[in-house]
């Protein structure tokens, strides 16, 4: 119990400096429904979300839920076909994925942040605008890519002390249509329209790992393009380092591209001298607190 406390006290200690770097700091975090596991995972992350919160940090999930929108699918013997990482989503299968993702999905993340301490309140894109889209593409059906992103919402919630929740769905221009986004899509267009310091990408690996398997744990934007030409970078990553380079444009400090399997990732990214995964820092702004 005594050794136990002396070890917090110096893991406090240590991650004081970090701490005092994020006060203020908006962080953006992708919680994936790979990611998001059993109630006891699904705890940890709301831990996290919450100590970044007391801290000082203001932190905004935007979650997936591909494998829960496959089970309900499922049941309802509704066939379903990705092409390019995205779900091709006709009239039957949208309605399936806002009731999962806003439903569900959406309320088991904000019970859990509650259940932890925090104030969590959840949204979609259709909420207040948050996020207007346009077709990404006629084969796709009704999958949006975002085009307007209308963040006063987000800012009202963090200046009240509350964690907003999202769901990638979003409205489309004539505030009619459904649209189901991807995740780290909407992860990436929400932390472009904040200028976020951080956005945190967590995945089903420890990071981008080179041809020798070993994660590199710092790239700059043109290692990640070099990268993805000589094929390095493949499959579901390439979504995910693609919308990384997009959101930097955009004014985000850093895209961390993290492990979500492992216990606290954001807050050892955050807080610890190395971090965890592997970041890609935009090339034209200061590093967070110089
Ligand atoms: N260079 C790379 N480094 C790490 N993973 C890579 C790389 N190239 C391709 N991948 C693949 O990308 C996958 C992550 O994408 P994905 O499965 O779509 O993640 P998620 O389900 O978390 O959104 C990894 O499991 C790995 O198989
Ligand atoms: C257009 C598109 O593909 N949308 C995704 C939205 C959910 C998602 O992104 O979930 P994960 O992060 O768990 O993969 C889908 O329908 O599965």
């Amino acid at each position: 119990m005594n050794r136990d406390w002396i070890a917090t006290a110096r893991t406090l200690s240590e991650a004081l400096p970090y701490l005092q770097r994020y006060t203020g700091a908006v962080v953006v975090v992708k919680f994936g429904g790979n990611a998001m596991g059993d109630d006891e995972a699904m705890s940890q992350f709301a831990r996290d979300i919450v100590l970044m919160r007391q801290v000082g940090v203001n932190p905004v999930v935007v979650h997936g839920g591909g494998p829960m929108i496959n089970e309900l699918l499922g049941r309802l013997n509704i066939e379903s076909n990705f092409v390019r990482g995205k779900r091709v989503t006709d009239a039957a299968t949208v309605e399936v994925v806002e009731m999962v993702l806003t439903g569900r999905v959406n309320k088991r993340i904000v019970q859990a942040i509650m259940g932890e301490g925090g104030r969590a309140v959840g949204l979609s894109g259709k909420d207040d605008n948050l996020i207007v889209c346009e077709p990404d593409d006629p084969e796709l059906g009704f999958v949006g890519r975002p085009t307007e992103l209308n963040v006063q919402v987000l800012q009202d919630l963090f200046s009240a002390g509350i964690i907003p929740v999202v769901a990638p769905v979003g409205t489309g221009p004539d505030g009619v249509d459904t649209y189901n986004i991807n995740g780290d899509t909407a992860a990436g267009a929400i932390a472009g329209a904040l200028k976020a310091d951080r956005l945190l990408l967590l995945t089903d690996v420890e990071g981008v790992k080179d041809t020798s398997g070993k994660v590199v744990t710092e790239m700059t934007p043109s290692d990640v393009r070099s990268m993805t030409d000589d094929g390095t970078i493949a499959g579901g990553m390439i979504p995910k380092t693609e919308t990384a380079l997009k959101a930097i444009d955009q004014g985000v400090r850093g895209v961390v591209i993290i492990d979500g399997r492992v216990a606290n990732a954001c807050l050892l990214e955050l807080f610890t001298e190395h971090g965890s995964g592997s970041m890609i820092r935009s090339t034209s702004l200061p590093p967070l607190g110089e």
